[in-house]
């Protein structure tokens, strides 16, 4: 049951939304970096989705809505709809992405105090394909000639550095993980789970105010195949994409199975081909694979799943990956496809970051992990006013502190199966926590 209250939309919200897209240049050299739509931020929450110089950039906040319990995203979702219903949308684009749209994050358990999140933006820049877009979301009062980029950016003012950091142990520390893997270990080989996904938290303080903009450019310009986001304070660059929902069409990226890059890119060939034929990563992967899989299956008339991974080089690490894409089922009658959230939801959590059998493995993360994952692993994103949208799983980040932006805590998780051993694991952990060491450096 949801412990939401019936209407969990705050934050003046404007009544109804106007909202207009229109085509809008760049500033000079803005093509082809991600940075250059980061460059257009103010640091007051910014609000991110960016790959490869295309996505979306956003700030202010028209609406925001709060969420809690086991149908957070149900609930986030109606109270979108209902904003919706009355918004008067001029949409000059006519890109996935452009009219109105929306960002969240979303924990990963459904007992979490962090509930979710859905942010309603005042201004957003997205590009796609080479081509810029501006969206304002406003009341009627504030109509005033058609929107432009300079006359709504904010200030550029350049990120500061944070300074200094330095990195505690959060819930558990390395040594006492150690156990909580070797009692994951101990419960696959008892018959309890198959699999199950173990994360642990470190703490980080920085020297200055994080300005989350500094920690954006770092992810963005060095994982550059991973989806740099920011949403509420949870920021990272995730490679994995639990779902992304477009005209019909669903993708999924699964990732499970993984090994450290040694920086030598000779050893770290010879690396891929250990992991493409390790039959203990082959095996966590074909559970995250089959998970997502079923998932899916309900809301589509065809599916293609491949029947062997692709080894995904980023700086930190390599992965095993499967892009799991689907047809969704032409609608009846008065049906809609089902939204991008609603997918999220029906294939959250997956087994790459829960584990299989997905309840078992749930309770004993519950059991035994030993800490509140709060949004981390959790669906990440956006989504627009017809569903369509894209939702990462929260990995490679860290969540920063509300009521103190000098405190962050990061995160990291891996699979374990029979074979797995406690130290490996450990050491896969510090290499998944990179990324964010990276961004705060
Ligand atoms: C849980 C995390 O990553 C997940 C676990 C992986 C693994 O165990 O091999 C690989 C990618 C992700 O699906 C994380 O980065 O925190």
């Amino acid at each position: 049951m949801s412990t939401s209250p019936s209407t969990p939309v705050t934050g003046g919200v404007p009544r109804p939304l106007v909202v207009r897209t229109v085509p809008c240049d760049l500033p000079a050299g803005a093509v082809p970096d991600a940075d250059d739509l980061l460059d257009l931020l103010g640091p007051d929450a910014p609000l991110a989705w960016v790959r490869r110089g295309d996505g979306l950039v956003a700030w202010g906040e028209a609406a925001r809505i709060e969420v809690h319990g086991a149908d957070r995203f149900a609930d986030a979702e109606r109270a979108w709809r209902q904003l919706l219903e009355h918004a008067i949308v001029r949409d000059e684009v006519r890109l996935p992405g452009t009219g109105p749209i929306a960002f969240g994050s979303f924990a990963f358990d459904d007992d979490s105090p962090a509930g979710g999140v859905v942010v309603v933006p005042r201004v957003v820049v997205g590009r796609r394909d080479g081509r810029a877009w501006l969206t304002t979301l406003s009341a009627p009062g504030e109509l005033g000639p058609l929107p432009r980029l300079r006359d709504v950016a904010p200030r550029h003012v350049p990120p500061a550095a944070p300074g200094e950091v330095t990195y505690t142990d959060g819930a558990v520390d390395a040594e006492s993980w150690l156990d909580v893997v070797a009692r994951g270990v101990a419960a696959i080989r008892s018959g309890e789970v198959e699999k199950v996904v173990l994360a642990r938290d470190v703490h980080a303080r920085t020297q200055h105010p994080l300005d989350v903009r500094w920690a954006l450019h770092r992810l963005a310009d060095r994982y550059r195949s991973c989806w740099t986001f920011s949403v509420d304070g949870m920021i990272g660059a995730t490679p994995e994409l639990l779902v992304r929902s477009e005209r019909g069409l669903v993708t999924s990226r699964v990732l499970a199975g993984t090994i450290r890059r040694t920086g030598d890119d000779d050893a770290d060939m010879g690396r891929a081909a250990i992991l493409a034929h390790s039959s203990k990563d082959l095996e966590e992967h074909e559970y995250a694979v089959t998970s997502v899989a079923r998932a899916l299956a309900p809301f589509c008339s065809s599916s293609n799943v491949p029947d062997l991974p692709f080894v995904l080089p980023l700086p930190n690490v390599l992965h095993l990956a499967s892009d799991v894409t689907g047809v969704l089922t032409a609608p009846q009658g008065d049906d809609a496809h089902p939204s991008s959230l609603a997918l999220a939801a029906a294939l959250h959590p997956t087994a790459a970051v829960c584990g299989t059998p997905t309840q078992a493995a749930r309770a004993l993360i519950t059991r035994i992990e030993g800490m509140d994952r709060g949004r981390y692993a959790g669906p990440v994103g956006w989504f627009g006013a017809d569903g369509d949208g894209e939702w990462g799983i929260a990995l490679r980040c860290a969540e920063v502190d509300r009521d103190d932006p000098r405190r962050l805590r990061l995160f990291a998780g891996c699979g374990v199966v029979a074979a797995s051993d406690p130290a490996a694991e450990l050491a896969e952990s510090r290499a998944k926590l990179d990324p964010m060491r990276h961004a705060l450096s």
